[in-house]
């Protein structure tokens, strides 16, 4: 018997939002949503909110392997049950294969790619709230910055970030999405 693919019309996937912690993928995801009339999810608030306890606590309490395995069955089960969302993932997500997989199987992943030069201006906004950046000094945050942009190569778009304000990459996002995609198949993993 022939078996058929279950296809997602393009216009009802799940908009992901990917890159390093503090490129803005909460910021503008919330305002992509706003402005697409999407309903938006931080896959960072869900657990919060899902284990009753800050990020950092999860952390702390119960170290970082649990946290990714958090982390990885919420996106999973979000990516999968979830239709027209606007997705915003937490920074260290991508990094996991069954994470990149089900966004990339389910969804439109969207990269804001940001220097390392800019990057570093936010350092003091996010720093507290980010326990991987804790004990770190500034050269280990970027080899970790750089080690990171492979996985986030996997994407279907990009957008450099440098110089527009939150509310103008939401702009160009939903502009370019009016205008239609022009989409990247990345090669799988
Ligand atoms: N385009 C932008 N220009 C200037 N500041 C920005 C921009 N986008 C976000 N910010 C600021 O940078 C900080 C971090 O943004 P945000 O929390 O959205 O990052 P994030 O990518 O969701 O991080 P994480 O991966 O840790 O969840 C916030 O204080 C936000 O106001
Ligand atoms: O980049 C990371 O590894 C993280 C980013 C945040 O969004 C949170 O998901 C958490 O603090 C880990
Ligand atoms: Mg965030």
């Amino acid at each position: 018997m022939m078996s058929y693919m279950r296809q997602i019309p393009v216009r009802e996937k799940n908009i992901v939002l990917i890159g390093f912690m503090g490129v803005g993928k909460t910021t503008i995801g919330q305002l992509v949503a706003k402005k697409l009339y999407r309903d938006f999810i931080d896959i960072d608030v869900e657990i919060e909110k899902n284990e009753k306890m800050l990020i950092k606590d999860i952390f702390s309490k119960h170290g970082e392997k649990e946290f990714r395995r958090i982390e990885r069955e919420t996106i999973s089960d979000i990516c999968q049950a979830k239709r027209c969302k606007v997705v915003s993932l937490g920074g260290g997500a991508f990094q996991q294969e069954e994470v990149r997989n089900v966004c990339l199987e389910n969804c439109i992943v969207l990269f804001l790619d940001l220097s390392w030069d800019r990057w570093k201006e936010r350092l003091d906004l996010i720093i507290e709230s980010r326990p991987v950046l804790h004990n770190r000094t500034l050269e280990e945050m970027q080899e970790l910055f750089n080690a990171r942009q492979d996985a986030y190569s996997k994407h279907n778009s990009r957008v450099q970030t440098d110089n527009l304000v939150a509310e103008e990459v939401a702009d160009y996002i939903v502009e370019t999405l009016k205008l239609g995609w022009d989409l990247y198949q990345p090669q799988k993993d």
